[in-house]
């Protein structure tokens, strides 16, 4: 077999140049597009960190002494669309119900309307199909069902809590295919200048 001519290892030589600046041009595009998903998915938590903060700021109202739940509901165009807290109903007055839990007769709990039911009731808008609530402290089972009643898309929230209500609630939004993620905030990012 006679050696190669000068023009075939040239070609050879330059077929082998071009398949490196092919492979280098295709690490440089798929670690362009992994920086760009990266972006992306910041700009992403940061946006679930504003409206969990707004939830925050919201729980704020709430007259309970033990725990203050805040609810945001956004549209698809992540326009706010309701906004709640846990309390008693209007016109329940918080100085004649008790907020404390020791008398299983007369318990805060037979009272307070939780911080996503006022949300739901309070909507400024015709419905709540596919918008996002954002929540300080995860769904109760009851709460649970009156989110996929109104078809939420997802639910976003800081807190969560091994009881049953809430064991009870992730067992109908997984049924009812209702996704909800837990969302990790910045430390020191409450800091309010009140
Ligand atoms: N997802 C939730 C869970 C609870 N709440 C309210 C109901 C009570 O006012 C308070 C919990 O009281 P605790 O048992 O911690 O003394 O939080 C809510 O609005 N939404
Ligand atoms: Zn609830």
């Amino acid at each position: 077999m006679s050696p190669p001519t000068h023009t075939e290892e040239t070609y050879s030589t330059n077929s082998v140049n071009l398949e490196s600046q092919l492979n280098a041009l295709n690490i440089n595009l798929n670690l362009k597009n992994l920086q760009e998903t990266v972006k992306l998915k910041e700009e992403e938590l940061q946006k679930h960190q504003r409206f969990l903060r707004m939830a925050k700021v919201t729980s704020l109202r709430s007259k309970d002494p033990n725990t203050q739940v805040g609810c945001v509901i956004v549209d698809k165009d992540n326009c706010i669309v309701s906004v709640g807290y846990n309390g008693f109903p209007i016109g329940v007055d918080d100085d004649v119900f008790r907020w404390d839990k020791e008398d299983p007769e007369d318990n805060k709990h037979l009272y307070v309307v939780h911080a996503e039911m006022n949300a739901i009731i309070n909507k400024r808008c015709a419905t709540l199909h596919d918008c996002i609530v954002y929540v300080t402290l995860f769904p109760c089972n009851k709460c649970a069902q009156m989110l996929i009643q109104s078809r939420v898309k997802k639910v976003y929230y800081l807190e969560d809590r091994d009881e049953l209500a809430f064991r009870a609630s992730k067992k109908m939004l997984d049924h009812a295919k209702l996704p909800y993620e837990q969302v990790e905030m910045p430390r020191g990012k409450y800091v309010f200048e009140c």
